[in-house]
């Protein structure tokens, strides 16, 4: 069994073959069931979207740690894959914000589960891509939410610099609210951090920059790098959460190149941001083979301090710029993804997306990119699919408790395991 949500609906690139020949259960649920101020949580159905779920949040003076980027990805996706955002360096993954889980199982068991309620279930149930059972609903923290992010850019020259600057502002929870760092050559790069704040009477100016005829935001924080300026502004909520997804990071420019033009954007701008879903289900066949031939969109969760030496290689391998930076905390477990070491480990993400300039590009090297990851002890998003076979999968992923609830939950013949749903067969 798997989900009857289409495809074309999913925030993936590539198709979910195995849709095909599973059996579609519709888990349509996209409401928010109650906001509960007293235990500081939110309840929700699967099916809701960020970019419906935060406005309605922060209305209600609330707002969740981690609130994702793009406003069609759903909290079921994103507790059974994985999520992560400029607050992840505080909060870690987007599931470690997620307090309770309802789950039907094969059977049709409802199964309730905390971390103080079968705590192995609900540990085993991030990232697991629907193998487990059916999620129903997602008990999320929420935190007060305050007006602006007061953002601070930061242009810096060197990867060494970067690193290490890096490193330093993650570890200062107290002023780093919001932590990202956009890579826009093999040496510089703008990085960007952010507290939450009510501000103050004497704030003279505040960026809207989520209004519709704004510049993208990757091509405003360039600016900074272009002039060599450190620049502060206040940007309000609302606006800093969904900073990427009028321009889909940089991805609209392949589509619209002309989209950041002033004529363009005060034209047409508001008929901005792109629907992914409907760019999916409207692509032919001949768009969706040049992606596959001539696009790298991926992500790779590596040890912090690999920044300089992961850089450089997918500068050699993919040449691709802007890089999007996200440290995310990871913390030891037992799930499928989770500090190696007993303690609390600074990871990063490095986002990929866009055309490799390398002269000899193959998508195969994808396979190389992940031993490479697998050999730093890191770790790989799995929604663009992966090349690894099922033991070096398995190597990357700790898949001990998982299966043994796969056991319990007797899902063996119900449900795939996790590799059946990302390896690239699966995934086309
Ligand atoms: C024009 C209009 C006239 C109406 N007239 C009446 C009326 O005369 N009498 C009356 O009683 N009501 C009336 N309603 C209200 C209507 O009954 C409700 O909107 C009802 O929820 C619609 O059901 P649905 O299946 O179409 O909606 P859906 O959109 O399918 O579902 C509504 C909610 O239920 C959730 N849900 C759906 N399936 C499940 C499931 N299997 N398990 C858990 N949750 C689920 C969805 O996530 C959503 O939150 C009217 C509504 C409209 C728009
Ligand atoms: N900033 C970020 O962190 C970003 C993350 N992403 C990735 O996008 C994906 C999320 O996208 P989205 O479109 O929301 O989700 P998808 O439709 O892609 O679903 C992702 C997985 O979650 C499973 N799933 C979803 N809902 C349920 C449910 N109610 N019960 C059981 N399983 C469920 C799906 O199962 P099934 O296969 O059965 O349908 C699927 O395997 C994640 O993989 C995430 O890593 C993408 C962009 C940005
Ligand atoms: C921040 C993280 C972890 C990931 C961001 C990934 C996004 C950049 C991609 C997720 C889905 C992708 C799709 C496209 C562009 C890149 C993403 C938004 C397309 C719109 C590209 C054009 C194709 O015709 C359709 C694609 C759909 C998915």
């Amino acid at each position: 069994m798997c989900t009857a949500r289409p495809s074309w609906r999913s925030m993936t690139i590539a198709d979910m073959a195995y849709k095909k020949y599973m059996y579609n259960i519709d888990v349509h649920l996209d409401g928010i069931v109650s906001i509960n101020a007293k235990t500081q949580t939110v309840r929700v159905e699967p099916g809701i979207t960020m970019g419906r779920l935060i406005p309605i949040l922060i209305e209600s003076g609330w707002t969740v740690p981690v609130a994702l980027d793009m406003e069609d990805l759903t909290i079921g996706g994103l507790v059974m894959g994985i999520g992560l955002e400029s607050s992840s360096h505080k909060f870690g993954l987007f599931h470690e914000t997620c307090t309770r889980y309802e789950l039907i199982t094969a059977n049709g068991d409802l199964i309730i589960c905390s971390k103080s309620v079968n705590a192995d279930i609900f540990e085993s149930i991030p990232y697991s891509y629907g193998t487990l059972g059916f999620l129903t609903a997602v008990d999320i923290q929420i935190i007060p939410a305050k007006k602006y992010v007061k953002l601070k850019y930061r242009p810096i020259r060197t990867l060494e610099k970067m690193e290490s600057r890096l490193i330093v502002e993650t570890s200062d929870l107290e002023h780093n609210d919001f932590v990202e760092l956009l890579i826009y050559n093999k040496e510089e790069g703008v990085l960007m951090t952010g507290k939450m704040t009510d501000g103050n009477k004497d704030i003279k100016y505040v960026n809207r920059i989520g209004r519709f005829y704004k510049p993208w935001f990757f091509k405003h924080v360039e600016s900074f790098l272009l002039t060599w300026k450190i620049g502060e502004e206040y940007i309000p909520l609302k606006d800093y959460y969904f900073r990427h997804n009028k321009s889909l990071f940089w991805e609209i420019q392949d589509i619209i190149p002309f989209g950041n033009h002033p004529v363009f954007r005060y034209l047409l701008g508001w008929l901005m941001p792109a629907k992914v879903a409907l760019l999916k289900l409207t692509q032919t066949d001949t768009i969706k083979q040049l992606y596959a031939k001539h696009h790298f969109i991926d992500d790779f969760i590596l040890p912090i301090s690999s920044l300089k030496k992961s850089v450089q290689q997918f500068h050699t391998i993919l040449n691709i710029y802007p890089i999007w930076v996200c440290p995310t905390i990871l913390r030891p477990g037992k799930g499928l993804m989770h500090s190696p070491a007993t303690v609390n480990n600074m990871y990063i993400d490095i986002g990929l997306y866009g055309e490799p300039k390398v002269s000899k590009y193959n998508p195969t090297i994808l396979r190389d990119l992940e031993i490479f990851v697998l050999k730093l002890k890191g770790f790989k998003m799995m929604y663009a699919g992966t090349y690894l076979n099922i033991d070096e999968f398995k190597t990357m992923f700790d898949h001990r408790l998982y299966d043994r609830i796969r056991q319990n939950l007797r899902c063996k013949s119900n449900f795939p395991e996790v590799y059946d749903k990302v390896n690239r067969k699966a995934r086309i």
